[in-house]
């Protein structure tokens, strides 16, 4: 039985190719080797694939203990110890079980006037004539989004603080995210390692007030650090402030960036003049609509439009396990160590699933509801996404909002090239826009 599939040669020169351009690099791999296939990286083998049927194996696995986490010790300052992103086996399993009932769809119903809010609040910072970054309209309604329906920040002038402090933290930590650990020092005092750490504990001690003011009505409110605060572990035990902490910080920086690129890209594809008849359809669903966010989160062409958006448009090219013992993958015998996983944009551009598949079609997703394993951008099984019906809502609730409201014209003469931003993937240019006067 073979051991682990074919791939390039050259740990140097793939590292270098998957870091620069992550979706050609897979792309040509598998062309050239066939599916699954094997990436030497720096840090070890990867066994990708974007076969379905594997892609099933991998998401289906129940055994908490076969793989290790990829949390790293550089990510620790940014997320705290206690990271559901940073764990794995049966403190992972644990975790998740506490944090999974606030994320549940059926919740995300009490957050649409906040998101409806938001998405009027950013767009009202864009004048008519103005030309803006369509992500920078993303980043600031998921940033508010967290503050106020994650953290149930809702005095407005909180809001600005907490929101002053987490982008000035995030400035100050993203240049530095994946240093080496070396690098993480801050003689005298001084230099960029020294700046994130003052700003991360402005961050701290706004999260620690927060956590105080929402203990004493925790009960009687619907934000998710209350759910946190109410939640316990199978043995009874709460969350301490600490791990309450450290699940804040990671849910900024999962469900930031993510959500605002997706919206940028939808807003990008709604806007390119091939696209006009999706554009059309879109208006003409949502002038039979009322303003009621639930209603706005059932439209089916809205979801296809942002389902279609993820599809296209991925923010996270691959999803992976590191294995802590040997485990078959189709007809491979794969060692423990090595790092198996799904090459999402690669499941996403199949012709056999998506013809034509690299032209925006929306109705592609109403005429056939992909399976499980055939629609992945947020991941699969035990370690999937926790935010997505968060996501999700907003996403829908945002473009609605964005759509009605606002007349806007895409500065971009050609399709943005997706490249890899500073955490996930995203549209180079962060997609120029203009707001059409009297628009
Ligand atoms: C369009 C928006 C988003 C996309 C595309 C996305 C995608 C992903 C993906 C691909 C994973 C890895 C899943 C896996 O390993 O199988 C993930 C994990 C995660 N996401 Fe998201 N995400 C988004 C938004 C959010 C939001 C809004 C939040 C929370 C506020 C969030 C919180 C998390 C967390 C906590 C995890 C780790 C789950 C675990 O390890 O158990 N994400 N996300």
């Amino acid at each position: 039985m073979p051991a682990l599939p074919p791939g390039p040669r050259s740990t140097l020169w793939t590292s270098f190719a998957v870091m620069r351009e992550p979706i050609g690099a897979m792309t040509r791999a598998r062309d050239k080797y066939g599916d699954p296939f094997t990436l030497p990286l720096a840090h070890g083998n990867l066994v990708l694939t974007a076969d379905p049927r594997l892609a099933r194996e991998v998401f289906g696995i129940t055994d908490v203990d076969l793989f290790d986490t990829f949390g790293s010790t550089t990510l620790t300052p940014l997320f705290g110890q206690h990271s559901l992103l940073l764990m794995a086996g049966e403190p992972h399993r644990r975790e998740r079980k506490l944090l999974l009932p606030p994320f549940h769809g059926e919740r995300m119903r009490a957050f649409g006037a906040t998101m409806a809010d938001a998405t009027r609040r950013a767009l009202a910072t864009v004048a008519p004539g103005q030309e803006f970054r369509a992500l920078d309209l993303g980043l600031k309604v998921s940033l508010e989004v967290i503050i106020r329906a994650v953290y149930g920040v809702e005095e407005r002038a909180l809001v600005e603080r907490h929101t002053a402090a987490l982008v000035a933290m995030l400035d100050a930590a993203l240049p530095i995210f994946n240093a080496a650990e070396v690098f993480q020092r801050a003689p005298f005092g001084l230099g960029p390692w020294a700046k994130f750490l003052r700003r991360s504990d402005e961050v701290d001690c706004l999260l620690y007030e927060q956590i105080d003011r929402v203990r004493e009505r925790a009960s009687e409110r619907d934000d998710i650090l209350s759910m946190m605060l109410n939640a316990r572990y199978e043995d009874g035990s709460r969350m301490t402030d600490r791990d309450i902490r450290d699940e804040l910080r990671t849910l900024l920086i999962a469900g930031h960036e993510t959500t605002a690129t997706t919206f940028a890209a939808a807003l990008e594809e709604l806007h390119r003049p091939e696209n006009a008849h999706v554009r059309a359809r879109l208006h003409d669903e949502l002038a039979h609509a009322s303003d009621a966010p639930e209603e706005l989160a059932r439209l089916p062409y809205l979801g296809a439009v942002i389902d279609e958006t993820l599809r296209l448009h991925p923010v996270v090219e691959m999803v992976l396990r590191r294995l802590r013992r040997p485990w078959r993958l189709g007809d491979h015998e794969l060692p423990a160590g090595t790092a198996v996983g799904v090459a999402l944009p690669l499941v996403h551009r199949r012709a056999d699933l998506y013809p034509d598949p690299t032209r925006f079609e929306p109705q592609r997703m109403l005429d056939r509801k992909p399976g499980a394993s055939e629609f992945v951008p947020f991941g699969g099984g035990n370690r999937r996404c926790l935010g997505a019906a968060l996501s999700l809502y907003e996403l829908r609730i945002a473009l609605a909002v964005t759509m009605r409201e606002a007349t806007l014209a895409l500065r971009e003469p050609k399709p943005v090239p997706i490249v890899r931003r500073r955490i996930t993937l995203g549209p180079e240019t962060g997609v120029r826009m203009q707001r059409v006067v009297g628009g």
